[in-house]
């Protein structure tokens, strides 16, 4: 950590930025870039909860068990792996990838380019007045234009007896920890939960067990995406449980266990209890009143990123609600930092969030991964679009066979049958990731299905499943 306060001394400045999440981080670099000037606030690290405890630190646990899976399933490179994955090993690369936790870096990259870093808590405090404390005391800043609140979320716990004193795993301990418990529950069954009983089993864990209170997974997905998951999560040795309520959670047991009471009458005893049970805006403590807004609620904006009936308050990234990814959170920043710009100058911005309500797209990083954009089939129809499904086998593309033997995946369209052009687009299967933009561009730029015949995948790819999918959906 740095002194509270790196930069220019003023206390005024243009915009302040309260959280240095990948929103905020993203903020303040497109506001430096329009020329003006920048306080960035941050009461823990600059990254957030994505760079430190959250997205790539759970990639980074999840690559090398997909890369040894995928190296197994090729003739030749099969036969001389021997062994399972050195976890001591890939959970110090994840520190590395993360700097250890120490964002100095990232801080003297925000000063250098010319921002204010000031770490402590923020709180509005009335119109363009945000307080901080920090460890040296509290200081008033004041902005001249505006203040962009992107405080992000923090685990949503559930109402269940014994769960808060039995001290589960958040994402955080699940993301930080050095070595696999050799018993994991999960509770929950949506993206955190699925990454990381999948990165924990490859990591050792004897035995994983997710439990779900629904019937499927991913039930805002296509639903083979869900049924494919099953299978690759199954088949690395997770256990999957459908329809299960907990009832109780006790970690007086002896040895320091965790004892989960399901409401079909059976226990689950484990070493640790990961929750992942949603997320919650993180404006409990934010000085909301002052904007007469709600603490803890979300920060409803529009599609400028701005708070309605406000002319300085901005809100970006999972505080807002729209869509909780980081690139998401990406587009808000740029979004807003346009907008500022723009109003600084008396214009209105001609750059708004539109894609949030029709293409964001989304990657879960599980082995399969589930890559998708836009609408799923049963959203389309429920928007009243005339929608179809187009659906093709990825194992039956030679691109996707050279990628591994006996390749399993899927992939589907859904087209607007009136204005002939795709409004979403789901891809299952190893190493899909990458292919969903192609899908973004096209949904984006509602681009006529008639000029999707001329747009050429190479050979041998795994896009080349486009050539099954276009002349289905024409
Ligand atoms: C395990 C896990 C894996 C994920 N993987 C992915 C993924 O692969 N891809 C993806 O797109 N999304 C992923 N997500 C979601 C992603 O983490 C969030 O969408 C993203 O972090 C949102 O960014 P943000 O800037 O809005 O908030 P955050 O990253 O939460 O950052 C908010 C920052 O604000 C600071 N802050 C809060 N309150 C104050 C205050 N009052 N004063 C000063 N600072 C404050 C916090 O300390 C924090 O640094 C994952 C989430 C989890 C939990
Ligand atoms: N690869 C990625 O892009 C990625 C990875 C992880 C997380 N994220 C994002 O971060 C956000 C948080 O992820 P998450 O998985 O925590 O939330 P989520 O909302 O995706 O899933 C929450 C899960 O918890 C279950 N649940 C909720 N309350 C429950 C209860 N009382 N008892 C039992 N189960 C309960 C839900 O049914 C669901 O399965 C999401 O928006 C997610 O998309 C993205």
């Amino acid at each position: 950590m740095t002194s509270s306060s790196v930069g220019p001394a003023s206390n005024t400045h243009d915009v302040i930025v309260v959280g240095a999440g990948p929103g905020g981080e993203d903020a303040t670099t497109a506001l430096l870039r329009a020329g003006l000037s920048v306080a960035m606030v941050e009461s823990e690290l600059v990254g957030g909860e994505c760079f430190n405890w959250a997205c790539v630190p759970s990639k980074a646990m999840l690559r090398a068990g997909h890369a040894l899976r995928s190296a197994h399933r090729l003739p030749g490179a099969h036969e001389v792996i021997s062994g399972p994955l050195q976890a001591a090993a890939v959970l110090a690369h994840r520190d590395e990838v993360i700097s250890h936790r120490d964002d100095s870096g990232l801080v003297e990259g925000f000063t250098g380019a010319g921002a204010t870093f000031v770490r402590g808590h923020g709180r509005l405090d009335g119109p363009r007045r945000v307080v901080v404390e920090t460890a040296d005391g509290r200081l008033v800043l004041t902005a001249t234009l505006a203040v962009i609140v992107a405080t992000g979320s923090t685990v949503a716990f559930p109402d269940v007896p014994g769960l808060a004193q039995a001290g589960p795993w958040t994402n955080r301990e699940a993301t930080s920890a050095r070595r696999a418990p050799r018993r994991l529950t999960v509770l929950g069954s949506g993206a955190v939960a699925l990454e990381l009983a999948q990165a924990w089993r490859s990591l050792g864990s004897e035995r994983v067990v997710v439990l779900s209170r629904r019937a499927t997974l991913l039930p805002d997905l296509e639903p083979f995406a869900g049924e494919l998951v099953l299978e690759g999560l199954r088949d690395s040795g997770v256990d999957v449980r459908f329809g299960v309520r907990v009832l109780r959670v006790d970690r007086s047991a002896a040895g320091g266990e965790v004892a989960v009471q399901l409401d079909d009458g059976t226990a689950l005893v484990s070493d640790e209890l990961l929750v992942a049970t949603g997320k919650r805006p993180t404006t409990q403590d934010l000085g909301l009143e002052a904007a007469g807004l709600r603490p803890g609620e979300i920060v409803e904006v529009d599609d400028s990123m701005r708070v309605p009936g406000s002319d300085w308050l901005y809100a970006i990234g999972d505080v807002n609600g729209r869509a909780l990814f980081t690139h998401q959170a990406s587009y808000h920043a740029r979004v807003a930092a346009a907008a500022i710009a723009a109003r600084s100058q008396g214009a209105e911005p001609d750059f708004l969030a539109e894609a949030d309500s029709y293409a964001v797209p989304r990657v879960l990083f599980t082995d399969p991964e589930v890559a998708s954009v836009g609408l799923s089939h049963a959203q389309a129809v429920g928007r009243g679009i005339r929608a179809r499904v187009v659906e093709a086998d990825l194992g039956k593309v030679l691109g996707a066979q050279l990628h591994a033997d006996g390749y399993r995946g899927r992939v589907s369209l859904v087209v607007d049958q009136d204005a002939s052009v795709l409004v979403g687009a789901t891809f299952v299967g190893q190493d899909v990731a990458d292919m969903v933009h192609a899908a973004s561009v096209a949904v984006v730029g509602r681009v006529p299905l008639e000029r999707l015949r001329h747009v050429i995948p190479s050979f041998p790819t795994m896009s080349e499943v486009w050539l099954d999918l276009v002349p289905s959906a024409s």
